[in-house]
């Protein structure tokens, strides 16, 4: 028996998410349960997105790399994405902190200011929250939002034949992650993406209008987030190379760096791009464009019709 049997990281991220979430019988009010990127809760007045995401300081962001503004940003915008993936509109984020006694208290005051700053773009605020104390700096986000009349989009509606489709970045956090990790601070545009995502988040609900059968926000990886879409709607996907475009940018830096561009774009997560299926007539929305199709089940996730040679993104503890 290894050391690491029966933890965590043997189990992994997600079949540990699965162990704890199945079986489980969720209340009538439960509309739309754990599985996706949010859940949807029945209200007497109405329904109710729902969705959390923790940041921990050294896993999801370090201070030496990103103010506290900046981290406070990120915490907010990789939950209003969630929202966005599922074709609603953010209504309030709720923040909870854990840190430190010895912590600057203006440390809290800036990453404040970063959580306003980013609800302020989406046309919300910050309307509660907690604080307790920790060894290390800990931000758990509670984003809730709005479907308006339209349905959610899950992850589980894409049909063999639809079109797959992005809008947002890809490969830009992944590349700045790279950037830092080898101790540069520029070029600042993938820094900057690192510190903090710049999600589409007009795009969601568009997409939903439109008739998308399946979304997901990109926060692992292309490829890795792709595979909860395919399982959920048990069909497989199909990128297209050709369709992807990998900027100016991302090549120069990945010149500098010796890394491969097109695998940022890839499997490189925390851009918060989203990604849909539409059905194959008709125009994609504005904002969106086309990068594969849907495929049958048993092809899983291809790259250019070929299994991609590594992981498709982050997973946690491994
Ligand atoms: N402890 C838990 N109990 C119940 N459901 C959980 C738990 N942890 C995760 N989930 C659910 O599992 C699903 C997948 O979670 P995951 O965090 O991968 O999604 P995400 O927030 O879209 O991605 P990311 O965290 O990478 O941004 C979500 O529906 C989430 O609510
Ligand atoms: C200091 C530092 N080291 C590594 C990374 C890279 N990283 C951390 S979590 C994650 C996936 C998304 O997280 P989650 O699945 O929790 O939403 C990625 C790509 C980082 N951002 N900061
Ligand atoms: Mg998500
Ligand atoms: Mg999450
Ligand atoms: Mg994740």
């Amino acid at each position: 028996m290894s050391p690491n049997d029966g933890t965590v990281a043997a189990i992994g991220e997600f079949a540990l998410i699965q162990a704890v979430t199945e079986g489980r019988r969720q209340p009538a009010s439960t509309l739309l349960g754990p599985g996706d990127d949010a859940a949807v809760v029945a209200a007497p007045d109405g329904r109710v997105v729902a969705t959390t995401d923790v940041l921990v300081q050294g896993v999801h962001f370090r201070l030496d790399w990103s103010s506290p503004e900046q981290v406070g940003r990120k915490a907010v915008a990789v939950n209003l994405s969630d929202v966005a993936a599922m074709g609603a509109k953010p209504t309030t984020v709720l923040v909870g902190f854990a840190c430190p006694p010895d912590l600057p208290a203006t440390v809290v005051t800036e990453l404040m200011n970063g959580m306003w700053a980013e609800a302020g773009r989406a046309g919300i605020g910050v309307s509660g929250g907690d604080m307790v104390s920790a060894d290390q700096l800990v931000i758990s986000v509670t984003a809730l939002g709005d479907l308006e009349d339209r349905e959610p989009v899950t992850r589980s509606g894409a049909r063999p034949g639809d079109v797959l489709a992005v809008s947002g970045r890809l490969g830009w956090a992944a590349a700045g992650l790279a950037v830092l990790r080898r101790g540069f601070r520029s070029p600042v545009g993938v820094v900057n993406a690192q510190r903090c995502p710049e999600p589409p988040y007009e795009a969601g609900p568009r997409a939903a209008l439109a008739g998308a059968t399946a979304m997901i926000d990109i926060s692992d990886g292309l490829l890795a987030d792709l595979g909860h879409i395919a399982s959920a709607s048990g069909v497989g996907l199909d990128v297209q190379t050709t369709d992807l475009e990998v900027s100016t940018r991302l090549r120069e830096v990945g010149t500098a760096l010796g890394a491969d561009p097109l695998r940022w774009v890839l499997t490189g997560g925390e851009d918060h791009a989203l990604a849909a299926t539409f059905p194959p007539f008709g125009d994609l929305p504005e904002g969106w464009r086309r990068i594969g199709t849907v495929t049958m089940p048993d092809s899983g996730i291809t790259v250019d019709g070929k299994e991609y040679g590594h992981e498709g993104g982050w997973e946690h503890w491994r």
